[in-house]
């Protein structure tokens, strides 16, 4: 398998494009014609550019509206080839993307369009190039692979061959078996493209909407078992029409590529790389603050029930825990999390995940091209294994099979016993973006671990509407909630504005006993969000609930919501320094994360989001 991308799914110069496919690691480009036709200089000049970055023109795209068209559109057709061709010739590419007529005027008939294209292999000949015969799946007459492969086949000229793109069959919800008996040697190069469900027009939603395979609900997986039962093995490239991507930072977005035909071609050849990371514990959450702001984060913690457990032997870091949950504070004034504080502020700069083997966790990183982050290891202190995540923060993988396990006992002086307190462990972990980081952030999960999604859903925030996406591990240790808002005013982006990028934005505890937890948070004086009465008297309506209950949760500013999973409770702290807030969470059976409360908490939040902070000691 190849790895190839068209210039049209990124944003930016044709310049910018190349640099930013060939760093991702591909190997070869489709060029669109809109970029040459939009570049300043020679098509020779852009044949030379794409080869000194190591890449290889696989192709050329689209030639339009072509077969079957009555005269004089056909003659004229035969002409723009022409011109079509030479240019190729000075580009250097070989083969050209032809696509099913679109157009009003073209006439039926699998003949026609195979005279058509035999007649048009003979002119290729001539130029030394090659065509593929793509059906779009909103052809005029055309837009079922098997029609374009008939008269591909019917055409049967050595310079006329197929391509197939995962998008139009599955839009179309073709069957994908008989890709299989397509013989591999006429196939030019195959094209994938996943997309979300829509119920949309065609057009529409392949010029639009397409995404990376992993990003979107298409089972490309079938599709590409079909075509490699065929023996194909060459170009595998992506076609990506999507407006985000294009507004996108091309560099971003090119790596996402890589990473999507990496992960693709690792569950249709398992072994390639090191299975998906089985998430078994968060084993703690690192956050950065200057140490005049040290003082009030310790205050929230010591209010929640943390207490400080150990102190490490060499640096300015101290770990609080409660549970099975460890909380570190980093003031430290050099390294990362330095930086991260000056650039971002108060921030989680890490999150230590406990996997079954750390090592074999680094290494699927990195055969998915992520970012591994290899920090100053001090005298006495292990080298624990990261990478780049969310907002350039990191996700530092601990086992416990090797010297990891012992981590706290090696880096940190012991000072208090863990308490057992009302808190157990994280529930969930959520983190804001903008969206169109949401797809990269959901594709670097979803091939890193063996996590699940959910569907997206839209939470109202009282300045707009937000994308909200959970993943899940199979056992729910790890839940990640993904939120993305186009609006500015939204408190997703202005946690964005606010905080230079994206990040954790809250952190869910799970406790057995959520009023024993409301309780002890508020004998410590710590201020939780208030919530309006009508929230109440709602509920007690809306779910048929006993008044006295009602009464507690109402006394305590506990929301909550129960479905056919179970029920479900939760409080919010206020934010700490507007940048993040932490979430107590009961769960009795419930698999969500309290969806109908969003729009009250998000505008419970916005009231406060200028008052000063917690805590109110
Ligand atoms: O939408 C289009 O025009 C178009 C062009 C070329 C393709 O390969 C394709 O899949 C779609
Ligand atoms: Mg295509």
């Amino acid at each position: 398998m190849k790895f190839s991308i068209a210039t049209v799914s990124l944003g930016g110069t044709l310049a910018e494009k190349l640099a930013a496919i060939a760093n991702a690691g591909f190997d070869g480009v489709e060029i669109f014609e809109a970029d040459v036709l939009a570049y300043d200089g020679r098509p020779a000049d852009i044949g030379t550019m794409v080869r000194d970055h190591g890449l290889e023109i696989i192709a050329f795209q689209p030639f339009r509206d072509f077969e079957g068209m009555p005269e004089p559109q056909r003659s004229r057709g035969f002409e723009r080839a022409k011109r079509k061709f030479a240019l190729m010739n000075e580009l250097g590419a070989e083969d050209v993307l032809v696509c099913s007529n679109v157009s009003p005027l073209s006439l039926g008939g699998i003949d026609r369009a195979a005279a058509d294209l035999r007649e048009l292999g003979d002119v290729a000949e001539t130029f030394g190039v090659r065509l593929g015969y793509e059906a779009l799946a909103f052809g005029r007459h055309v837009w079922d692979y098997r029609d374009s492969w008939e008269i591909v086949r019917r055409a049967d000229h050595p310079r006329v061959g197929l391509i197939l793109d995962s998008w139009h069959v599955l839009a179309r919800k073709l069957p994908v078996a008989p890709i299989a008996s397509i013989p591999a040697d006429r196939i030019v190069f195959v094209q994938v493209a996943d997309a979300p469900a829509m119920d949309m027009d065609l057009l529409q939603w392949s010029r639009h909407f397409r995404n990376f395979p992993g990003q979107g609900d298409m089972d490309v997986d079938s599709f590409m078992r079909a075509l490699l039962s065929t023996g194909y093995d060459g170009w595998i490239s992506h076609e990506i029409f999507n407006d985000r991507f294009r507004m996108a930072s091309p560099r971003r977005i090119a790596e996402d590529g890589e990473r999507s035909l990496i992960w693709l071609r690792d569950r249709l050849e398992p072994g390639t790389l090191p299975p998906r990371v089985v998430p078994e514990a968060v084993e703690w959450i690192e956050f950065a603050v200057s140490e005049e702001e040290a003082p009030a984060l310790e205050a929230v913690f010591a209010g929640l029930g943390f207490r400080l457990t150990g102190r490490h032997r060499s640096k300015d870091v101290t770990r609080w825990s409660q549970g099975a949950i460890n909380l570190v504070i980093n003031t430290e004034p050099d390294g990362l999390a330095h930086s991260q504080q000056i650039v971002h502020g108060p921030s989680v700069v890490a999150i230590g995940l406990r996997v079954a083997d750390a090592a074999a966790a680094l290494a699927r990183a990195e055969g998915l091209r992520m970012h591994v982050y290899r920090g100053e290891v001090g005298v006495g202190e292990l080298d624990v294994p990261a990478v780049r995540g969310i907002g350039g923060s990191l996700l530092y993988f601990t086992d416990s099979k090797t010297d990891l396990a012992r981590v706290w006992e090696i880096e940190f002086e012991p000072v208090e016993s863990v308490p057992p307190g009302p808190l157990s462990r994280i529930d969930h972990i959520s983190q804001s973006m903008t969206p169109d980081e949401m797809l990269t952030w959901r594709l670097f999960y979803l091939s890193l671990f063996d996590v699940e999604r959910t569907p997206q859903v839209d939470v109202i925030d009282p300045a707009g509407v937000v994308e909200s996406m959970a993943l899940h591990s199979p056992d729910r240790t790890l839940r990640i909630c993904m939120n993305a808002s186009a609006s500015e005013r939204t408190q997703a982006s202005r946690f964005l504005d606010e905080f230079f990028g994206a990040g954790t934005q809250h952190i869910a505890f799970l406790t057995d006993d959520i009023f024993a937890a409301a309780e002890a948070m508020q004998a410590s004086g710590m201020a939780t969000l208030p919530i309006p009465d009508n929230y109440y008297d709602d509920l007690e309506a809306r779910l048929g609930l006993e008044p006295e209950f009602v009464e507690r949760l109402r006394d305590r500013g506990i929301l909550y919501d129960e479905d056919e999973t179970g029920r479900f409770f939760q409080i919010y702290t206020r934010a700490f320094k507007e940048r993040f807030f932490f979430e107590i969470v009961e769960r009795e059976g419930y698999t969500g994360y309290g969806a109908p409360n969003a729009p009250i908490r998000l505008a419970a939040q916005a009231r406060l989001a200028r008052q000063p902070a917690i805590p109110r000691l």
